[in-house]
């Protein structure tokens, strides 16, 4: 049987003196230990004519899907889509199990101990049934939670599966073919068992945006991470020649972007895209972010009818080892 996904993780997990406590509620000036130097924000999105600075946003019931989320994927590395039959209530049923006074439990992000400051935020990461973690905080009243969080990411799965299979058509690979797992060479063979972990995400408005940061630039590890964002803006994308690009939420839609293990996957044509969050002065942002990848024991290569391979093939369990030592880098050290 396939290692789970959590296991990818078992060696690298955060220890617990990287949690400092802050009452977020409380505070009224930025302390130092939460101060960034921000210098990357000289640069601005320049919006030239014929040529909007906006990540596309994509019908999913779009007849001509495929290409859009090629373009998307090659372009942007990152989309926004609609019409993808999650119901708001859903999302709604989740939000309102992150009030800021349920905070216990809560972690900071996994990029955190490569960096001197602290973020504006806090976390809570789920790896399959959400039970375990739930009964530890509140041995009386789980169940609410749970089924909040489980039918969260039942949900999830399908629509990111569904995703999956438009990307994978759109570098070549199509599910109605024939001796489709000749197609997907025997390497990436497990892509299909993908699976998700859910990390949900609060940034408490903060006395002084411009001088903190709610979660460092980073790129998501995985093969791709579908991302609910409440109505509060905050995510930022970087390109190159362009700076920081805001992605504003969209009522109902969800952002779509490309991980690590994808932009391998596709031999470097889709880039993974580097992003942040900044906080904002007046709201409180939520975010809920799915991450979804293969399991922990599977490998992951450039897909064999692309051209000349770029990357090694790399086991995911070893590329979170890698990229929770190297964290930007961990990548290039597959490059051959
Ligand atoms: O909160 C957000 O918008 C982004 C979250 C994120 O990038 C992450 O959890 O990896
Ligand atoms: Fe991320």
């Amino acid at each position: 049987m396939a290692t789970s996904l959590s296991e990818s993780y078992r060696d690298t997990h955060l220890l617990p003196q990287h949690i400092i406590p802050l009452d977020f509620e409380t505070i009224h000036d930025l302390p130092e230990s939460h101060a960034w130097i921000r210098t990357d924000d000289i640069r601005v999105c320049q919006i030239r004519e014929n040529e909007p600075c906006v990540v596309p946003v994509i019908d999913l019931t779009a007849p001509n899907v495929v290409e859009l989320v090629g373009n998307a994927c090659q372009k942007w590395g990152m989309f926004q889509v609609t019409n993808h039959q999650v119901p708001l209530s859903l999302v709604d049923d989740v939000e309102a199990l992150r009030s800021p006074s349920g905070a216990t439990g809560y972690g900071v992000a996994r990029i955190s101990p490569f960096f001197n400051k602290l973020m504006w935020h806090e976390g809570f990461t789920i790896m399959g049934s959400a039970v375990e973690h739930a009964k530890q905080l509140w041995p009386h009243h789980y169940e609410e939670f749970c089924d909040a969080m489980d039918n969260y990411q039942k949900k999830m799965k399908s629509l990111a599966y569904k995703i999956l299979l438009i990307i994978l058509k759109a570098l070549g690979v199509d599910e109605n073919d024939e001796n489709q797992e000749n197609i997907i060479d025997p390497t990436n063979n497990s892509l299909f068992q993908s699976e998700g972990a859910l990390q949900l995400n609060s940034y408490p408005s903060c006395p002084n945006p411009n001088r903190a940061i709610g979660l460092a630039p980073h790129t998501d590890s995985l093969l791709l991470t579908i991302l609910h964002q409440n109505h509060t803006n905050g995510l930022q994308i970087f390109q190159d020649g362009k700076g920081w690009i805001s992605v504003p939420p969209i009522s109902g839609a969800l952002v779509v972007n490309i991980g690590d293990l994808m932009h391998i996957l596709s031999n470097a044509r889709f880039p993974t895209v580097y992003h942040r969050v900044v906080p904002n002065e007046t709201n409180h942002r939520f975010s809920i972010a799915y991450f979804y990848g293969p399991p922990a024991d599977s490998t992951v290569a450039p897909l064999s009818g692309l051209s000349l391979p770029c990357f090694r093939p790399v086991t995911v369990k070893d590329y979170i080892g890698l990229k929770n030592k190297h964290l930007e880098k961990a990548i290039s050290l597959l490059r051959v």
